[in-house]
């Protein structure tokens, strides 16, 4: 199996579909948020507040290219995409997978959280940053989309369709 990573905004449930799908392939997997953390050795807010957003993005760009390569699943912050070499980078080295979902259910999803900092500001500002990132996200070999749907009918999705893509390369 070709490595997949899982793209798509904050809250769109990239590391908790990519945790449920990993458990169900058996194969092990890795969220770029947590590396970077490990990293780092402090919380990505922690990060932006002491460093700021641009070196959070440095590591991302960074650490991509250090992941360890038994991990299958590789889950990746929202902004993952911002930078053209990240997309190209995730486009060759495995299948890219983006997770969509409508605005207002991801801020149902997620509004209460506090350990993401882009989530500070204004709803409009979001807002916007959600319509700028959509055709970086487009960018993915396969779309899939969440809104209103249950994580497991998530994974199910993708389970079709990794085997259909591994069916086609046979
Ligand atoms: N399909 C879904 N339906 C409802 N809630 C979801 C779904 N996927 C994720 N969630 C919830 O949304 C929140 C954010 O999920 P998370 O996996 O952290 O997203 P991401 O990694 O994309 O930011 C979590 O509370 C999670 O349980
Ligand atoms: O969209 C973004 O720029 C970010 C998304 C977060 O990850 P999730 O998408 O997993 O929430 C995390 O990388 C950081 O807070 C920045
Ligand atoms: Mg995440």
């Amino acid at each position: 199996m070709k490595r997949v990573y899982l793209t798509g905004f904050m809250g769109a449930g990239k590391t908790t579909v990519g945790r449920a799908l990993a458990e169900q392939l058996c194969v092990p997997m890795i969220d770029t948020d947590s590396y970077i953390e490990e990293k780092i050795g402090k919380p990505i807010k922690q990060i932006f507040v002491e460093e700021g957003e641009a070196a959070f993005r440095r590591y991302e760009r960074e650490f991509l290219r250090t992941l360890p390569p038994d991990k299958r699943i590789v889950t990746t912050g929202g902004g993952m995409v911002i930078q053209p070499e990240n997309r190209e980078w995730m486009k060759q080295t495995g299948m890219v997978i983006y997770l969509h979902c409508d605005f207002a259910e991801i801020m149902r999803r997620i509004a209460d959280d506090d350990t993401r900092p882009l989530l500070s500001n204004q709803l409009e500002d979001l807002q916007r940053l959600w319509e700028q990132r959509l055709p970086y996200y487009s960018e993915a070999h396969i779309v899939i989309d969440t809104t209103g749907k249950r994580v497991e009918e998530v994974v199910q999705e993708i389970m079709e369709w990794i085997k259909k893509t591994e069916n086609r390369q046979e």
